[in-house]
């Protein structure tokens, strides 16, 4: 187990969807820690709970038992609209989706998450494009999202998602929709622009391509991890 501090601490998570006869339980009491300076995969079979449990973590999901603890926060002792305001200061989220505005350029789409911060729109589309160019495409910084290859597209994405800093990174499935060189320097680009220290990164997915460049990994299985380690487990 790696000495960085914990960045997250998972209690005892509990998540049932419906109620009476169609009661399901997808999360079974999870605990967890998950730490700042690393790369930490959620891996595991379609309908184990990943995307259930990131939710969870990143406060848009209520557990129906149990806490999460995110820098310090206990998350859901916060009021709604405390928690929305830490959802926007402390946390980005990169989705297998672009989910792009169609009518911004590149640099008005990464400068998105400081407008709904509450700052001017010039000053945040300046700060799109100097993520933009840390990402290696300002020269594409005044196009539309349609005059983009996907892989510039998903670039302005993760450029979105780090422009305000965030000590916490969520992203699902990043690398699915990329060859392997792109996915690797995916993986290159968040090591390099979201892990400096005191923040974390945790990565749903299914992509074995890139699973020895995770610090620590994650396995879930029917609501419940049943390994933690550097490596997957044999099989
Ligand atoms: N709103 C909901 N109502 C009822 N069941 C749900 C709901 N959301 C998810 N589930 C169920 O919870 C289980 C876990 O779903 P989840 O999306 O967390 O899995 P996953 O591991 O992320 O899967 P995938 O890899 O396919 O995205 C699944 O059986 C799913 O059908």
């Amino acid at each position: 187990m790696s000495d960085n501090p914990v960045a997250i601490e998972i209690r005892h998570i509990v998540k049932e969807f419906g109620s009476g006869d169609r009661l399901v339980r997808v999360l079974h009491g999870i605990d967890a820690e998950i730490r700042s300076g690393e790369l930490t995969y959620l891996v595991g079979e379609s309908g184990s709970g990943k995307t259930t449990l990131i939710s969870i973590i990143a406060g848009i999901l209520f557990p129906t038992e149990g806490g999460v603890t995110v820098f310090g926060k206990d998350i859901y002792s916060l009021s709604d609209n405390d928690l929305v305001r830490f959802r926007l200061d402390t946390i980005g989220f990169i989705f297998q989706q672009y989910n792009l505005i169609p009518t911004l350029t590149a640099a008005e789409n990464a400068g998105v998450p400081l407008v709904a911060a509450g700052m001017g729109r010039s000053e945040a589309t300046k700060r799109g494009r100097d993520m933009l160019e840390k990402l290696n495409i300002a020269d594409q910084a005044d196009k539309l999202p349609k005059q983009l290859s996907g892989g510039q597209q998903q670039r302005v994405a993760i450029a979105r998602a780090l422009v305000h800093e965030p000590r916490l990174v969520v992203c699902d499935e990043p690398t699915a929709a990329l060859d392997a060189k792109s996915g690797r320097r995916v993986m290159d680009l968040l090591r390099e622009v979201a892990l400096v220290q005191d923040r974390a990164v945790i990565i749903v997915t299914h992509d074995n391509r890139i699973f020895d460049l995770a610090d620590r990994i994650l396995v879930m299985e029917d609501g419940r991890i049943t390994h933690d380690g550097k490596e997957m487990p044999d099989h």
